[in-house]
């Protein structure tokens, strides 16, 4: 196997939240690499941790205890401001409900975030390579979800991220749909090398994953490679 690069290193993460009197440890000490360009696929059931996971290797919360290394850098240390900012210039976000600005067209949308990066990609062209070419100037309200999320990952992509987190990214979306996007996150992953995570509970989605992460109760309880990984297209759920 070539040698990989590591974009982000996790070391003995571990979160609780605390609610009044009572602790949840929603994630127990958990060490991971994440290399660079790779396409990790995290799965687990409701509650398992992932998107805890997810949200501290995105920057949005920082660990109860542990490290998040990022080049010489520890997150989980890091000041609030260089959090958004770490946020704003290497990591792309998709959620299951897209969350795009209503006011917005969808090319609006999509520029906005380039606006905030040194190193942005075309919004045009991002949104004919996700088949919105004839959609740029409509508003989200007058989308499908199947061409909203397109919408969102192109914003999630045009600040040209090192990293996009995807969470159920397909979570509302019907088979075939859900397929297209996994499709569209696979090209960026590749034409871009842009390292993607994607969490999801659909176990139909692990056959995309080169590496693969089962969460349960908190904890990685299983990391296994595909040496095969399928196209989305043959994905069915
Ligand atoms: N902000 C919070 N305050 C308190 N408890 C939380 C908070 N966020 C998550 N938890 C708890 O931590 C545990 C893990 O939650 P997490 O959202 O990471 O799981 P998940 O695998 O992503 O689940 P889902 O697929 O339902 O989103 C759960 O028991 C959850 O109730």
């Amino acid at each position: 196997m070539e040698q990989q690069k590591t974009l982000l290193k996790l070391e003995k993460v571990r979160k609780i939240y605390k609610m009044g009197e009572v602790e949840v440890e929603a994630l127990k000490p958990s060490s991971l690499e994440v290399y660079e360009g790779e396409l990790l696929v995290i799965l687990g059931p409701s509650g398992s941790g992932k998107s805890t996971l997810l949200n501290i290797m995105g920057g949005m919360d920082s660990p109860t205890e542990g490290a998040v290394w990022f080049g010489g850098e520890d997150l989980a240390r890091a000041s609030e401001r260089r959090l958004t900012e770490y946020r704003r210039h290497q990591v792309g976000f998709v959620f299951q409900f897209y969350n795009l600005i209503p006011d917005l067209t969808a090319l609006e949308n999509v520029a906005i975030a380039a606006e905030l990066s040194n190193t942005p990609l075309s919004p045009r062209k991002l949104l004919e390579q996700v088949g919105m070419n004839n959609k740029m100037d409509s508003f989200p309200s007058q989308l499908s979800g199947g061409e909203q999320q397109r919408v969102a990952i192109a914003r999630a992509a045009a600040k040209n991220p090192k990293m996009l987190l995807c969470d159920e990214p397909t979570g509302s979306l019907d088979c075939e749909t859900g397929r297209k996007i996994l499709s569209l996150l696979l090209d960026v992953n590749r034409q871009y090398g842009t390292t993607v995570v994607i969490v999801t509970h659909n176990v139909a989605i692990r056959a995309m994953g080169r590496r693969i992460i089962r969460m349960s109760s908190g904890a990685i309880a299983e990391m296994t490679f595909n040496e095969r990984p399928e196209p989305p297209e043959r994905i069915s759920w």
